[in-house]
């Protein structure tokens, strides 16, 4: 699947999002290396931080379903700019994508920004600075 094909996916999957809290519906979808194709919205909640973004969802339900290897993941929402995944989103995103991960980052008027996983989050945290000390 091509990323235009990805990002409409993560454009529909917005409907879903259950957001009554911020109004503020999220779309993700992430391809995995063998073809399939996870969408997440974002799911809200009255005890507010409990929420959790389209990213994570999409990304959790892969690896819930034995799927570790992504070759692009695609966010959309109704911003100004392509939107910004969150801090927390993208330290999820290194967990399990390579460097040269695609990501692709969208609006509703088609605005587009692709950025690498190095490029979004450089100098992360990760297993080998946990080994390091042991
Ligand atoms: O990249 C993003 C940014 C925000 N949100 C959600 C979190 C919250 O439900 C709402 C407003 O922050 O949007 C996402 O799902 N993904
Ligand atoms: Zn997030």
């Amino acid at each position: 699947m091509n990323k235009d094909a990805l990002m409409k996916e993560a454009v529909n999957i917005m409907e879903k999002a259950y957001v009554p809290y911020s109004e503020f519906p999220v779309g993700a979808a992430l391809l995995t290396k063998s073809g399939k194709v996870y969408t997440g919205c974002n799911i809200e909640n009255a005890a507010y931080p409990v929420s959790c973004c389209a990213e994570r969802v999409a990304i959790f339900k892969a690896i819930s379903d034995g799927e570790y290897h992504f070759t692009k993941l695609a966010v959309a929402a109704d911003t100004k700019r392509p939107v910004p995944p969150c801090g927390s989103c993208r330290q999820v995103m290194s967990e399990f994508f390579d460097a040269d991960t695609e990501i692709h980052l969208t609006n509703l008027s088609n605005d587009i920004k692709s950025i690498s996983m190095e490029a979004l989050l450089p100098f992360s945290f990760n297993q080998e600075d946990l080994n390091e000390t042991r």
